[in-house]
Protein backbone atom coordinates (compact mmCIF):
# COMPACT_ATOMS: atom_id res chain seq x y z
CA UNK A 1 0.00 0.00 0.00
CA UNK A 2 0.99 3.61 -1.03
CA UNK A 3 2.12 5.86 1.26
CA UNK A 4 3.87 8.51 -1.06
CA UNK A 5 2.00 11.89 -1.53
CA UNK A 6 -0.55 11.22 -4.78
CA UNK A 7 -0.21 14.33 -7.25
CA UNK A 8 -3.71 15.54 -9.22
CA UNK A 9 -3.31 17.71 -12.13
CA UNK A 10 -6.19 19.52 -13.74
CA UNK A 11 -7.80 18.11 -17.37
CA UNK A 12 -7.12 22.20 -18.48
CA UNK A 13 -3.59 22.06 -17.17
CA UNK A 14 -3.84 25.91 -15.94
CA UNK A 15 -4.01 25.09 -12.19
CA UNK A 16 -1.24 24.45 -9.96
CA UNK A 17 -0.62 20.70 -9.00
CA UNK A 18 -1.99 19.52 -5.76
CA UNK A 19 -2.80 16.35 -3.35
CA UNK A 20 -5.78 14.09 -2.67
CA UNK A 21 -7.10 16.36 0.44
CA UNK A 22 -7.10 19.49 -1.56
CA UNK A 23 -8.80 18.35 -4.81
CA UNK A 24 -10.97 16.68 -2.68
CA UNK A 25 -11.78 19.87 -0.95
CA UNK A 26 -12.11 21.88 -4.26
CA UNK A 27 -13.63 19.70 -6.48
CA UNK A 28 -12.95 21.48 -9.71
CA UNK A 29 -9.95 22.80 -10.07
CA UNK A 30 -9.75 26.63 -10.16
CA UNK A 31 -9.09 26.60 -14.21
CA UNK A 32 -12.51 24.98 -14.21
CA UNK A 33 -10.85 21.58 -15.47
CA UNK A 34 -11.29 18.42 -13.85
CA UNK A 35 -8.64 16.47 -11.37
CA UNK A 36 -6.80 13.57 -12.23
CA UNK A 37 -3.97 11.95 -10.81
CA UNK A 38 -0.57 12.37 -12.31
CA UNK A 39 0.17 9.06 -13.27
CA UNK A 40 -2.17 5.88 -12.56
CA UNK A 41 -1.16 3.65 -9.83
CA UNK A 42 -0.87 0.09 -10.44
CA UNK A 43 -3.10 -2.67 -9.22
CA UNK A 44 -1.70 -5.87 -7.85
CA UNK A 45 -3.70 -8.85 -8.91
CA UNK A 46 -4.26 -10.10 -5.68
CA UNK A 47 -7.00 -7.56 -5.57
CA UNK A 48 -9.32 -9.59 -7.81
CA UNK A 49 -7.46 -13.33 -7.72
CA UNK A 50 -7.39 -13.55 -3.84
CA UNK A 51 -10.83 -13.75 -3.12
CA UNK A 52 -10.68 -10.33 -0.76
CA UNK A 53 -14.31 -9.30 0.48
CA UNK A 54 -15.02 -5.51 -0.38
CA UNK A 55 -13.31 -3.25 2.46
CA UNK A 56 -9.78 -5.10 1.12
CA UNK A 57 -10.38 -4.38 -2.07
CA UNK A 58 -11.17 -0.95 -1.81
CA UNK A 59 -8.20 -0.26 0.50
CA UNK A 60 -5.66 -1.88 -2.39
CA UNK A 61 -7.81 0.63 -4.95
CA UNK A 62 -7.71 3.58 -3.14
CA UNK A 63 -5.09 4.13 -0.64
CA UNK A 64 -2.46 4.77 -3.77
CA UNK A 65 -5.08 8.36 -4.38
CA UNK A 66 -4.37 9.60 -0.83
CA UNK A 67 -1.10 8.53 -0.16
CA UNK A 68 -0.08 10.25 2.81
CA UNK A 69 -2.76 13.35 2.37
CA UNK A 70 -5.14 12.71 5.08
CA UNK A 71 -4.63 11.42 9.02
CA UNK A 72 -3.24 7.62 9.16
CA UNK A 73 -5.84 5.07 9.09
CA UNK A 74 -8.99 8.04 7.44
CA UNK A 75 -9.16 5.12 4.77
CA UNK A 76 -9.80 2.34 6.98
CA UNK A 77 -12.24 4.03 9.48
CA UNK A 78 -14.03 5.17 5.69
CA UNK A 79 -14.41 2.26 4.29
CA UNK A 80 -15.92 0.71 7.86
CA UNK A 81 -18.22 3.16 7.69
CA UNK A 82 -19.51 2.69 4.40
CA UNK A 83 -19.71 -1.21 4.57
CA UNK A 84 -21.66 -0.71 7.92
CA UNK A 85 -24.50 1.09 5.86
CA UNK A 86 -24.88 -1.82 3.15
CA UNK A 87 -27.33 -4.85 3.79
CA UNK A 88 -25.59 -7.55 2.01
CA UNK A 89 -22.28 -9.42 3.46
CA UNK A 90 -20.83 -8.30 -0.35
CA UNK A 91 -21.24 -5.02 -0.58
CA UNK A 92 -21.95 -5.39 -4.72
CA UNK A 93 -23.09 -8.49 -5.37
CA UNK A 94 -23.58 -10.19 -8.76
CA UNK A 95 -26.18 -11.92 -9.71
CA UNK A 96 -26.64 -13.94 -13.35
CA UNK A 97 -29.20 -13.67 -14.89
CA UNK A 98 -28.77 -16.44 -17.63
CA UNK A 99 -25.25 -17.55 -18.60
CA UNK A 100 -22.85 -15.33 -19.32
CA UNK A 101 -25.13 -12.17 -18.72
CA UNK A 102 -25.05 -10.70 -15.08
CA UNK A 103 -26.33 -7.63 -12.76
CA UNK A 104 -24.00 -6.21 -10.18
CA UNK A 105 -26.60 -4.79 -7.93
CA UNK A 106 -25.13 -1.51 -6.23
CA UNK A 107 -28.23 -0.80 -4.70
CA UNK A 108 -27.60 -1.91 -0.94
CA UNK A 109 -26.76 0.67 0.29
CA UNK A 110 -28.70 3.64 2.54
CA UNK A 111 -30.44 5.41 -1.00
CA UNK A 112 -30.72 2.39 -2.40
CA UNK A 113 -28.39 3.44 -5.42
CA UNK A 114 -25.11 3.13 -6.47
CA UNK A 115 -24.45 6.76 -5.88
CA UNK A 116 -23.80 5.15 -1.58
CA UNK A 117 -20.65 3.47 -2.70
CA UNK A 118 -18.63 7.20 -3.02
CA UNK A 119 -20.30 9.09 -1.10
CA UNK A 120 -20.16 7.64 2.29
CA UNK A 121 -16.90 7.32 1.96
CA UNK A 122 -16.24 10.99 0.34
CA UNK A 123 -18.31 12.25 3.61
CA UNK A 124 -15.83 10.41 6.10
CA UNK A 125 -12.98 11.71 4.21
CA UNK A 126 -13.70 15.20 4.21
CA UNK A 127 -14.54 14.85 7.63
CA UNK A 128 -11.30 13.77 8.39
CA UNK A 129 -9.69 16.22 5.65
CA UNK A 130 -12.11 19.08 7.76
CA UNK A 131 -10.69 17.90 11.23
CA UNK A 132 -7.07 17.43 10.03
CA UNK A 133 -7.50 21.34 8.87
CA UNK A 134 -9.61 23.03 11.00
CA UNK A 135 -11.71 24.68 8.11
CA UNK A 136 -15.53 24.68 7.64
CA UNK A 137 -16.69 23.87 3.75
CA UNK A 138 -20.04 24.48 1.52
CA UNK A 139 -20.25 21.66 -0.89
CA UNK A 140 -22.89 22.45 -3.84
CA UNK A 141 -24.19 19.71 -5.66
CA UNK A 142 -26.19 19.29 -8.67
CA UNK A 143 -28.59 16.30 -9.06
CA UNK A 144 -30.74 14.55 -11.28
CA UNK A 145 -31.93 12.50 -8.34
CA UNK A 146 -29.55 9.88 -6.94
CA UNK A 147 -26.47 12.00 -6.05
CA UNK A 148 -28.55 14.25 -4.32
CA UNK A 149 -30.27 12.14 -1.98
CA UNK A 150 -26.93 10.18 -1.49
CA UNK A 151 -25.29 13.36 -0.16
CA UNK A 152 -27.71 14.62 1.83
CA UNK A 153 -27.85 11.24 3.74
CA UNK A 154 -23.98 11.08 3.88
CA UNK A 155 -23.54 14.83 5.17
CA UNK A 156 -27.16 15.66 7.00
CA UNK A 157 -25.84 16.97 10.44
CA UNK A 158 -22.12 17.07 9.28
CA UNK A 159 -20.60 19.71 12.18
CA UNK A 160 -18.09 21.19 9.47
CA UNK A 161 -20.10 21.11 6.57
CA UNK A 162 -22.68 23.25 4.28
CA UNK A 163 -24.72 21.08 1.94
CA UNK A 164 -26.72 23.00 -1.05
CA UNK A 165 -28.10 20.52 -3.56
CA UNK A 166 -29.91 21.37 -6.77
CA UNK A 167 -32.14 19.36 -8.55
CA UNK A 168 -34.32 20.16 -11.39
CA UNK A 169 -38.27 20.94 -10.10
CA UNK A 170 -40.52 18.19 -11.01
CA UNK A 171 -37.67 16.22 -12.84
CA UNK A 172 -36.90 13.44 -10.04
CA UNK A 173 -38.75 10.47 -8.68
CA UNK A 174 -40.95 11.58 -5.82
CA UNK A 175 -39.19 8.91 -3.63
CA UNK A 176 -36.17 10.95 -4.60
CA UNK A 177 -37.59 13.87 -3.89
CA UNK A 178 -38.54 13.03 -0.48
CA UNK A 179 -35.06 11.39 0.23
CA UNK A 180 -33.39 14.66 -0.05
CA UNK A 181 -36.31 16.89 1.37
CA UNK A 182 -37.81 15.19 4.68
CA UNK A 183 -34.41 15.77 5.83
CA UNK A 184 -34.44 17.46 9.01
CA UNK A 185 -30.80 18.52 9.41
CA UNK A 186 -30.20 22.85 8.95
CA UNK A 187 -26.80 22.17 7.43
CA UNK A 188 -28.60 21.61 4.28
CA UNK A 189 -30.52 23.35 1.72
CA UNK A 190 -32.51 21.78 -0.94
CA UNK A 191 -33.38 24.14 -4.06
CA UNK A 192 -35.64 23.10 -6.51
CA UNK A 193 -34.15 24.43 -10.21
CA UNK A 194 -36.59 25.95 -12.69
CA UNK A 195 -34.71 23.89 -15.92
CA UNK A 196 -33.53 20.45 -16.58
CA UNK A 197 -29.68 18.70 -14.60
CA UNK A 198 -27.44 20.29 -17.10
CA UNK A 199 -28.58 23.77 -16.09
CA UNK A 200 -28.20 22.43 -12.08
CA UNK A 201 -24.73 21.82 -13.00
CA UNK A 202 -23.87 24.53 -15.00
CA UNK A 203 -25.33 26.97 -11.61
CA UNK A 204 -22.93 24.65 -9.31
CA UNK A 205 -19.63 24.98 -11.75
CA UNK A 206 -20.30 28.91 -12.06
CA UNK A 207 -20.87 29.28 -7.79
CA UNK A 208 -17.99 27.11 -7.56
CA UNK A 209 -16.13 29.90 -9.37
CA UNK A 210 -17.69 33.08 -8.13
CA UNK A 211 -15.31 35.15 -6.34
CA UNK A 212 -17.49 36.55 -3.33
CA UNK A 213 -18.66 32.97 -2.27
CA UNK A 214 -14.95 31.94 -2.08
CA UNK A 215 -13.91 34.78 0.15
CA UNK A 216 -16.75 33.49 2.66
CA UNK A 217 -15.15 29.83 2.94
CA UNK A 218 -13.89 26.91 0.78
CA UNK A 219 -16.56 25.37 -1.69
CA UNK A 220 -16.54 21.95 -2.98
CA UNK A 221 -18.77 19.81 -5.15
CA UNK A 222 -19.24 15.95 -4.54
CA UNK A 223 -20.69 15.66 -7.87
CA UNK A 224 -18.39 13.01 -9.94
CA UNK A 225 -16.34 16.13 -10.96
CA UNK A 226 -14.67 15.19 -7.68
CA UNK A 227 -12.04 13.05 -7.82
CA UNK A 228 -12.41 11.22 -4.82
CA UNK A 229 -16.30 10.51 -5.99
CA UNK A 230 -14.52 8.39 -8.91
CA UNK A 231 -12.16 6.59 -6.85
CA UNK A 232 -14.69 5.64 -4.45
CA UNK A 233 -16.72 4.28 -7.87
CA UNK A 234 -13.51 2.05 -8.81
CA UNK A 235 -13.59 -0.84 -6.21
CA UNK A 236 -16.74 -2.17 -7.49
CA UNK A 237 -15.19 -2.88 -10.74
CA UNK A 238 -12.40 -4.88 -9.41
CA UNK A 239 -14.72 -6.66 -6.73
CA UNK A 240 -17.23 -8.16 -9.57
CA UNK A 241 -14.11 -9.35 -11.86
CA UNK A 242 -12.82 -11.23 -8.58
CA UNK A 243 -16.63 -12.25 -7.80
CA UNK A 244 -16.12 -13.39 -11.75
CA UNK A 245 -13.18 -15.17 -11.70
CA UNK A 246 -12.84 -13.73 -14.80
CA UNK A 247 -12.63 -10.32 -17.36
CA UNK A 248 -15.66 -8.73 -18.11
CA UNK A 249 -17.55 -6.61 -20.74
CA UNK A 250 -19.65 -4.31 -18.80
CA UNK A 251 -22.34 -2.05 -19.71
CA UNK A 252 -22.65 1.34 -17.00
CA UNK A 253 -26.17 2.95 -17.64
CA UNK A 254 -24.86 6.64 -17.95
CA UNK A 255 -25.61 10.14 -17.15
CA UNK A 256 -22.37 12.35 -15.94
CA UNK A 257 -19.89 9.26 -17.36
CA UNK A 258 -18.37 9.48 -13.77
CA UNK A 259 -19.42 5.53 -13.26
CA UNK A 260 -18.59 4.52 -16.59
CA UNK A 261 -14.69 6.45 -15.93
CA UNK A 262 -14.42 4.91 -13.07
CA UNK A 263 -14.34 1.57 -14.45
CA UNK A 264 -11.76 2.47 -17.00
CA UNK A 265 -9.34 4.03 -14.59
CA UNK A 266 -9.68 0.57 -12.67
CA UNK A 267 -8.22 -0.67 -16.27
CA UNK A 268 -5.35 2.07 -16.13
CA UNK A 269 -4.76 0.47 -12.94
CA UNK A 270 -4.33 -2.87 -14.42
CA UNK A 271 -7.68 -4.40 -13.82
CA UNK A 272 -8.74 -6.83 -16.58
CA UNK A 273 -11.77 -6.01 -18.82
CA UNK A 274 -13.40 -6.76 -22.26
CA UNK A 275 -14.77 -2.91 -22.35
CA UNK A 276 -16.98 -0.41 -21.32
CA UNK A 277 -20.21 0.29 -22.58
CA UNK A 278 -21.70 3.65 -21.55
CA UNK A 279 -26.10 2.94 -22.17
CA UNK A 280 -27.83 6.04 -22.12
CA UNK A 281 -31.28 7.23 -22.42
CA UNK A 282 -32.62 8.97 -25.49
CA UNK A 283 -30.58 11.70 -23.73
CA UNK A 284 -28.10 10.80 -26.29
CA UNK A 285 -25.00 13.53 -26.52
CA UNK A 286 -22.22 10.91 -25.33
CA UNK A 287 -23.68 7.92 -27.61
CA UNK A 288 -23.76 10.77 -30.52
CA UNK A 289 -20.47 12.07 -29.77
CA UNK A 290 -18.84 8.22 -29.68
CA UNK A 291 -20.53 6.80 -32.62
CA UNK A 292 -21.00 9.90 -34.81
CA UNK A 293 -17.71 12.21 -33.74
CA UNK A 294 -20.20 15.12 -33.13
CA UNK A 295 -20.57 15.95 -29.36
CA UNK A 296 -23.76 18.40 -29.41
CA UNK A 297 -25.86 19.72 -26.64
CA UNK A 298 -29.26 19.66 -26.68
CA UNK A 299 -31.88 20.23 -24.47
CA UNK A 300 -32.33 17.40 -22.07
CA UNK A 301 -35.75 15.60 -22.15
CA UNK A 302 -37.40 13.66 -19.49
CA UNK A 303 -37.86 10.05 -19.25
CA UNK A 304 -38.48 7.28 -16.92
CA UNK A 305 -34.86 7.07 -15.96
CA UNK A 306 -34.32 9.86 -14.38
CA UNK A 307 -31.34 10.10 -13.38
CA UNK A 308 -29.89 9.44 -16.56
CA UNK A 309 -31.32 12.70 -18.35
CA UNK A 310 -27.94 14.54 -18.57
CA UNK A 311 -26.91 15.76 -22.22
CA UNK A 312 -23.42 17.49 -20.97
CA UNK A 313 -21.96 14.72 -19.26
CA UNK A 314 -18.82 16.19 -17.10
CA UNK A 315 -16.85 13.27 -17.01
CA UNK A 316 -16.34 13.34 -20.45
CA UNK A 317 -13.44 15.79 -20.45
CA UNK A 318 -11.67 13.45 -18.67
CA UNK A 319 -12.03 10.90 -21.36
CA UNK A 320 -11.00 13.65 -23.64
CA UNK A 321 -8.24 14.37 -21.48
CA UNK A 322 -6.97 10.50 -21.60
CA UNK A 323 -7.88 10.31 -25.07
CA UNK A 324 -5.72 13.24 -26.66
CA UNK A 325 -2.61 11.46 -24.95
CA UNK A 326 -3.40 14.12 -22.00
CA UNK A 327 -3.13 16.90 -23.90
CA UNK A 328 -4.12 19.98 -21.30
CA UNK A 329 -4.42 22.43 -24.16
CA UNK A 330 -6.42 20.31 -26.43
CA UNK A 331 -8.63 19.52 -24.40
CA UNK A 332 -9.33 22.88 -22.48
CA UNK A 333 -9.84 23.88 -26.42
CA UNK A 334 -12.15 21.70 -27.21
CA UNK A 335 -14.53 22.04 -23.64
CA UNK A 336 -14.26 25.48 -23.83
CA UNK A 337 -15.52 25.90 -27.54
CA UNK A 338 -17.87 23.28 -26.55
CA UNK A 339 -19.21 25.45 -23.61
CA UNK A 340 -19.10 28.95 -26.07
CA UNK A 341 -20.71 27.37 -29.08
CA UNK A 342 -22.75 23.85 -27.68
CA UNK A 343 -20.84 21.76 -30.41
CA UNK A 344 -17.51 20.21 -31.70
CA UNK A 345 -16.54 17.80 -34.01
CA UNK A 346 -13.57 14.97 -33.09
CA UNK A 347 -10.93 14.97 -35.45
CA UNK A 348 -10.42 11.51 -36.55
CA UNK A 349 -7.02 10.52 -34.25
CA UNK A 350 -9.37 11.76 -31.31
CA UNK A 351 -12.70 9.53 -32.48
CA UNK A 352 -10.57 6.25 -32.42
CA UNK A 353 -8.33 7.13 -29.65
CA UNK A 354 -12.02 7.41 -27.51
CA UNK A 355 -13.76 4.74 -29.01
CA UNK A 356 -10.76 2.40 -28.17
CA UNK A 357 -11.99 2.80 -24.90
CA UNK A 358 -15.65 2.59 -24.78
CA UNK A 359 -18.61 2.44 -26.88
CA UNK A 360 -22.11 3.81 -26.67
CA UNK A 361 -25.92 2.67 -26.82
CA UNK A 362 -28.77 4.74 -26.72
CA UNK A 363 -31.67 2.99 -25.63
CA UNK A 364 -35.28 4.81 -25.81
CA UNK A 365 -38.22 4.93 -23.71
CA UNK A 366 -40.06 2.15 -25.29
CA UNK A 367 -37.25 -0.05 -25.30
CA UNK A 368 -36.56 0.71 -21.28
CA UNK A 369 -40.78 -0.29 -21.25
CA UNK A 370 -40.03 -3.74 -22.88
CA UNK A 371 -36.64 -4.27 -20.70
CA UNK A 372 -38.06 -3.82 -17.31
CA UNK A 373 -41.60 -6.06 -18.86
CA UNK A 374 -39.20 -8.92 -19.97
CA UNK A 375 -36.81 -9.11 -17.11
CA UNK A 376 -39.86 -9.87 -14.98
CA UNK A 377 -41.36 -12.53 -17.52
CA UNK A 378 -37.67 -13.79 -18.22
CA UNK A 379 -36.54 -14.10 -14.62
CA UNK A 380 -38.70 -12.94 -12.11
CA UNK A 381 -36.38 -9.83 -11.95
CA UNK A 382 -38.04 -6.57 -11.12
CA UNK A 383 -35.52 -3.69 -11.70
CA UNK A 384 -35.30 -0.08 -11.72
CA UNK A 385 -35.69 2.01 -15.44
CA UNK A 386 -31.69 3.28 -15.26
CA UNK A 387 -31.06 -1.03 -15.15
CA UNK A 388 -33.29 -1.60 -18.19
CA UNK A 389 -31.46 0.73 -20.03
CA UNK A 390 -27.95 -1.23 -19.00
CA UNK A 391 -29.49 -4.57 -19.52
CA UNK A 392 -31.39 -3.72 -23.18
CA UNK A 393 -27.67 -2.70 -24.36
CA UNK A 394 -26.11 -5.71 -22.89
CA UNK A 395 -28.01 -8.01 -24.22
CA UNK A 396 -26.76 -6.50 -27.27
CA UNK A 397 -23.47 -7.39 -26.88
CA UNK A 398 -21.51 -10.70 -27.87
CA UNK A 399 -21.65 -13.13 -24.64
CA UNK A 400 -19.32 -15.79 -26.42
CA UNK A 401 -15.91 -14.39 -25.29
CA UNK A 402 -16.05 -14.25 -21.87
CA UNK A 403 -19.54 -12.72 -19.72
CA UNK A 404 -21.06 -9.36 -19.73
CA UNK A 405 -21.73 -7.26 -16.91
CA UNK A 406 -24.77 -4.47 -16.68
CA UNK A 407 -24.53 -2.41 -13.58
CA UNK A 408 -27.68 -2.27 -11.79
CA UNK A 409 -27.55 1.31 -10.30
CA UNK A 410 -30.77 1.72 -8.28
CA UNK A 411 -33.71 -0.47 -6.24
CA UNK A 412 -37.17 0.11 -8.35
CA UNK A 413 -38.88 1.32 -5.67
CA UNK A 414 -37.04 4.53 -6.43
CA UNK A 415 -38.74 4.82 -9.42
CA UNK A 416 -42.64 2.72 -7.94
CA UNK A 417 -44.48 4.63 -10.42
CA UNK A 418 -42.85 4.20 -13.69
CA UNK A 419 -41.84 0.23 -13.11
CA UNK A 420 -45.85 -0.49 -11.59
CA UNK A 421 -47.34 1.26 -15.06
CA UNK A 422 -44.97 -1.25 -17.17
CA UNK A 423 -45.89 -3.96 -14.58
CA UNK A 424 -48.97 -3.31 -13.27
CA UNK A 425 -47.76 -3.56 -9.86
CA UNK A 426 -46.10 -2.06 -7.56
CA UNK A 427 -42.34 -2.58 -6.67
CA UNK A 428 -41.31 -4.18 -3.38
CA UNK A 429 -40.37 -1.32 -0.97
CA UNK A 430 -36.42 -1.45 0.06
CA UNK A 431 -36.21 -1.12 3.89
CA UNK A 432 -34.82 2.07 3.46
CA UNK A 433 -37.35 3.51 1.07
CA UNK A 434 -40.42 2.51 3.42
CA UNK A 435 -38.29 4.22 6.47
CA UNK A 436 -38.59 7.40 4.93
CA UNK A 437 -42.10 7.49 6.12
CA UNK A 438 -44.36 10.78 5.07
CA UNK A 439 -42.47 13.90 7.00
CA UNK A 440 -42.51 17.17 5.53
CA UNK A 441 -40.79 18.34 2.47
CA UNK A 442 -38.95 21.38 2.70
CA UNK A 443 -37.53 22.94 -0.42
CA UNK A 444 -36.57 26.61 -2.08
CA UNK A 445 -37.68 26.98 -5.71
CA UNK A 446 -35.82 28.93 -7.62
CA UNK A 447 -35.14 30.08 -11.34
CA UNK A 448 -32.38 28.45 -13.34
CA UNK A 449 -29.99 31.53 -13.31
CA UNK A 450 -27.00 32.27 -11.62
CA UNK A 451 -28.21 35.39 -10.02
CA UNK A 452 -31.19 33.44 -8.17
CA UNK A 453 -28.34 30.69 -7.14
CA UNK A 454 -26.14 33.16 -5.86
CA UNK A 455 -28.82 34.94 -3.75
CA UNK A 456 -30.28 31.64 -2.38
CA UNK A 457 -26.78 30.18 -1.58
CA UNK A 458 -25.86 33.78 0.30
CA UNK A 459 -28.64 33.75 2.29
CA UNK A 460 -28.28 29.89 3.60
CA UNK A 461 -24.32 30.82 3.90
CA UNK A 462 -24.95 33.59 5.71
CA UNK A 463 -27.08 31.96 8.27
CA UNK A 464 -24.15 29.07 9.27
N1 LIG B 1 -27.11 10.84 -12.23
C1 LIG B 1 -26.75 11.84 -11.33
C2 LIG B 1 -26.32 13.11 -11.96
C3 LIG B 1 -25.10 13.64 -11.26
O1 LIG B 1 -24.07 12.72 -11.43
P1 LIG B 1 -22.74 12.70 -10.60
O2 LIG B 1 -22.26 11.30 -10.71
O3 LIG B 1 -21.84 13.67 -11.22
O4 LIG B 1 -23.02 13.10 -9.19
C4 LIG B 1 -27.75 12.01 -10.19
O5 LIG B 1 -28.47 11.08 -9.91
O6 LIG B 1 -27.81 13.07 -9.59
Amino acid sequence: MSTSSARYISTRGKSPETDFADALLRGIAPDGGLYMPTAWPALSSDAWTKGADYKTIALEAISPFIGDALPKGALDRALDRLTAGFDHPLVTPLVELEPGLFVLELFHGPTAAFKDLAMQLVAALTDEALTASGERLTILTATSGDTGAAAVRAFAGAQSVNLVVLHPLDRVSPVQRKQMTTVEADNVLNLAVRGDFDDCQRLVKGLLAEESLRQAGRLSSVNSINWARLAGQIPYYVSATAQLGEAATFVVPTGNFGDAFAGIAATKMGLPARGFVAAVNQNDALARAINDGVYARKAAVESGSVSMDVQAPSNFERLVFEATGRDADATRALFETFAREGTVTFDPDLLSALCAEVSAVSIDEGQTRAEIAYAHKTWGRVICPHTAVAIAAARRQDRSNGPVVALSTAHPSKFGAFVSDVLGFDPELANVITALGDKPERLTIIDGTMEAALDAVAAFSGRH
